[in-house]
């Protein structure tokens, strides 16, 4: 009876860029089943490449949708072969890669709700998209969308104000406004828009999952402060908008028990109860349960820095998000494009295609780097909008090559210090007590953390998966079951593995980077002013190009 109540557990699923995880969490709070479906290599047959394909021009970046539901399939189909007691599961929440969206056509929702447990969800949901290919978080296509949409707010800082962010080509209105531009037959016949999140959990639940409000929070739509879809922002990027969304519904929500097909082809308790999904990034700060003062660095397709804010400061550089466990509380969200793709690169020219090698070369060569820099933007940079590769002598000239050693350590030590640099210019501060919190396929390694470590000055800590995003989700779930009681969520992640140290600042560390940081900053602001720079923004008095009907706040 012991080892029956011990089994008892909730499942944390993240639907990120390259691939589905997931983890079971058992009632103490133990890890004690993970697994994962690659996108690349366990599903061949849709050709992608980091899990998406880049179109043609370069700026356009989707996913097909089908490939995340045969994913799940394919997971759900290894647990039942490896014995996984689906009985035991009290119930579930997850993730997914921020900003990415999800078309349903209509009649969708019929199919949903008539799932035969006999056949897998990719067979029967084959027809069930208007759009094929789901716009992610990676494109930078919408250039001209998010101008509309400032223009139609009063410019850039009115947006961020209200809906935490100033208009970013990834975020999801403005990647619906260009699909209603551009293909509005494919829009009109869309019954409902997902978020990748609130997609998963429809999955689960056999019927549309609301949007919570910290993923909705990454999408040029939701006023943060009231936790409502903006009018102003909904008619300035498509019809219909509200309906397509649904309302949005705060984090911890139970949005229903999981679907008869399910419990009939797997096993599930009917009782399942399915936790609102959210965004990656706020689920991974639910994972580390990040403690005010820390900061959390993700170094997974994306390299992403987040914190815990009380109040929310939005400014035109970060974005804030509603706060996916203190209903009261914010995050604020730093995100840097060329993270692990743009370190493979490096590995694969400069280390032999070997993580081994990249870590010999990282302890081979001397903190600072002998004064050399480098910035690595093979994509369009989000922070800052820089793109290529611009490397400086330690005079600041520029030059075109370094050594290989001497390229990997430029990559990893310009990579974190952008990172301490930014979090700055938030109004962020190292502290005597700050911990850093890592997480993110790269967090498996010592050499980059030790790099990490050395450029904040600060302690590196790690929880014992680096699926931070997963654990996050299946805590969020265990609390989804509590959120009637009103226990908070630090008290439900009480019992929770407390995370490891993985690296110290070594030893006259913060000399040699105090040094580095203002000429990085000032290289950065010299490349910047040189290349083509941020896109020019609208003045914030000029009226609004779009006749809209009143905003709600
Ligand atoms: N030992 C390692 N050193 C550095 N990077 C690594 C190592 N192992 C895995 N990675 C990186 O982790 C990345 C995947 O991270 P992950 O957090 O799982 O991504 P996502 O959640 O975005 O799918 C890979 O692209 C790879 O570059
Ligand atoms: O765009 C963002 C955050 O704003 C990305 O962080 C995505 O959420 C993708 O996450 P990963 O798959 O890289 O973890």
């Amino acid at each position: 009876m012991a080892e029956h109540v011990a089994r008892r557990c909730c499942l944390g699923w993240d639907f990120s860029t390259q691939q589905v995880k997931v983890v079971a969490v058992d009632a103490e709070l133990n890890v004690f089943y993970e697994d994962s479906a690659h996108f690349d290599r366990d599903l061949l047959e849709f050709g992608t490449q980091g899990g998406v394909h880049v179109h043609e021009e370069g700026l356009t970046v989707t996913s097909p949708v089908l490939m995340w539901v045969r994913a799940l399939d394919i997971i759900l189909e290894r647990m039942k072969a490896s014995g996984f007691d689906f009985s035991q599961v009290l119930a579930l929440s997850g993730a997914g890669q921020q900003h990415g969206s999800v078309y349903w056509k209509a009649g969708a929702s019929q199919v949903l709700r008539s799932l035969s447990p006999d056949l897998p969800l990719h067979k029967q949901l084959q027809a069930c998209f208007s759009i094929s290919d789901s716009p992610v978080w990676m494109d930078s296509s919408t250039t001209a969308q998010c101008r509309q949409l400032e223009a139609a707010v009063g410019g850039a800082q009115a947006l961020s104000c209200l809906t935490g962010s100033r208009a970013y080509e990834r975020f999801t209105g403005n990647q619906i406004a260009k699909i209603y531009q551009q293909n509005p037959e494919a829009y009109s016949h869309t019954e409902r828009i997902s978020l990748v999140s609130s997609f998963a959990a429809s999955l689960f639940l056999g019927s549309y999952s609301p949007i919570d409000c910290s993923d909705g929070s990454g999408m040029n739509l939701l006023q943060i402060k009231d936790k409502v879809w903006s009018r102003v922002c909904l008619a300035a990027c498509a019809p219909h908008l509200e309906e397509k969304l649904g309302s949005p519904v705060p984090s911890c929500s139970v949005v229903g028990a999981i679907s008869s097909y399910y419990v009939q082809r797997y096993g599930f308790p009917p009782g399942c109860q399915v936790v609102a999904f959210t965004g990656d990034n706020p689920a991974s700060l639910a994972g580390m349960r990040l403690e005010e003062g820390d900061i959390a660095v993700s170094l997974g397709t994306s390299d992403t820095l987040f914190l815990w804010l009380q109040e929310p400061m939005p400014a035109l550089e970060g974005h804030i998000f509603c706060n996916p466990v203190g209903s009261q509380h914010y995050m604020a969200l730093l995100c840097f494009k060329n993270g692990s793709l743009m370190r493979e690169k490096i590995r694969d020219e400069s280390a032999s295609c070997s993580w081994s090698e990249f870590s010999e070369a990282l302890r081979s060569t001397e903190m600072g780097n002998g004064g050399n820099l480098g910035f690595y933007f093979d994509v369009m940079e989000i922070t800052p909008e820089i793109i290529g590769r611009h490397r400086f002598s330690a005079e600041n000239h520029k030059v075109p090559a370094f050594p290989r050693d001497v390229e990997i350590r430029a990559l990893i030590e310009g990579q974190f210090m952008a990172k301490r640099i930014h979090a700055e210019g938030l109004g962020y501060q190292v502290m005597p007590k700050t911990k850093i919190l890592a997480t993110g396929g790269a967090s498996h390694n010592r050499d980059i953390l030790q790099v990490l470590a050395d450029v904040f000055g600060a302690p590196v800590y790690v929880i014992d998966t680096a699926n931070s995003a997963c654990v996050g989700s299946a805590y969020r779930a265990f609390h989804g079951l509590a959120a009637g009681t009103d226990v908070p969520f630090s008290e439900v992640v009480r019992l929770a593995p407390p995370p490891r140290l993985a690296a110290t600042p070594t030893p006259g560390a913060s000399q040699v980077y105090e040094a580095l940081l203002p000429r990085y900053a000032k290289l950065e602001q010299r490349i910047l002013s040189q290349t083509q720079g941020p896109p020019e923004r609208i003045p914030q008095a000029q009226a609004p190009l779009l006749t809209l009907p009143a905003q709600t706040h």
